[in-house]
């Protein structure tokens, strides 16, 4: 579905030149949930944005069904971390929704059907006439959601979509994406700094390693679906997959990880 290949970034150029991105190839299956992990600043948000088409990589391609990807493509949404500047707060949500949509020049009675089932699947589907600064910062991630998949997307890209948010709003939208992947069957690449949220959601990780970035190593999530917050996180394999992640983004060895919690204690 979609295929990362040789993909490097620099910012820049001469003295100044910021190399973000090294080498990174992968590839991502249909329906496939990938979630990308890595070190502070290692270049995640690059890599979206490479992925997305709204920057261009210094070297490799991407492409998206055998089709190399230039611009941001039809068939996908992008969800960022920051949805108050992300929703038009000129904008009702309905007209926010609707914002997206018109780039597919559809009937409106088509349109309004959208609207209305992707507010419902948020579970927002009262707050059509309402603005973004009225309503919380959960419900207005909710609805940058609803914008996304109201724009029926094979691929759904998020950028730390839930960084912003309170523990409790974040778990609620963490089993609400889950739910939409199994009820839409989209691909969803989530860009995350939690590796708690990254093992839970995701069915493979990619592991990256500090600036330049490189695929350190792809993990396969093999904890049973449906997922729950309390007894997915409770089994041995979830506590298990974590720490394999958290060695993998913070390059420790089981050595150094005995020798870091003796300096600790
Ligand atoms: N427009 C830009 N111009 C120059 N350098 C940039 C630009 N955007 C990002 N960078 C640099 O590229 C590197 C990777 O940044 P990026 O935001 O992709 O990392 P990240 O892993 O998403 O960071 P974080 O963990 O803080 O979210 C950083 O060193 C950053 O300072």
């Amino acid at each position: 579905m979609l295929e990362v290949r040789g993909l490097g970034k620099t910012y820049g150029d001469g003295p100044q030149a910021v190399h973000a991105i090294d080498e990174i190839n992968f590839t991502v299956a249909r329906s496939e949930f990938v979630c990308v992990v890595g070190p502070s600043g290692c270049g995640k948000t690059t890599l979206l944005r490479c992925l997305a088409g709204l920057m261009s990589a210094s070297t490799g391609q991407v492409s998206i069904e055998g089709r190399r990807l230039d611009r941001t493509p039809e068939e996908m949404a992008i969800v960022f971390q920051d949805y108050s500047r992300s929703l038009f707060p000129w904008m009702s949500v309905e007209q926010n929704i609707a914002f997206p949509l018109r780039r597919k020049r559809l009937g409106r009675a088509k349109q309004q059907q959208l609207i209305k089932d992707s507010l419902e699947a948020v579970n927002l589907a009262d707050a059509g006439r309402r603005y973004p600064w009225q309503l919380s910062g959960g419900m207005q991630q909710r609805v940058a959601i609803a914008r996304a998949l109201a724009y029926e997307p094979q691929v759904l890209l998020m950028d730390e979509p839930f960084a912003a948010l309170d523990a409790q709003t974040r778990a609620d939208l963490e089993d609400l994406t889950l739910k939409l992947r199994h009820e839409y069957g989209v691909t969803v690449v989530f860009v995350t700094h939690d590796i708690d949220e990254a093992v839970y959601l995701a069915d493979r990780v990619i592991a990256l390693t500090p600036r330049p970035t490189r695929v350190r190593e792809v993990i396969d999530i093999d904890l049973p679906r449906p997922r729950n917050q309390l007894t997915t996180k409770e089994l041995p394999d979830f506590a298990r997959l974590r720490g394999h992640v958290y060695r993998q983004v913070r390059q420790l060895d089981d050595g150094a990880d005995q020798r870091e919690a003796a300096t600790a204690s």
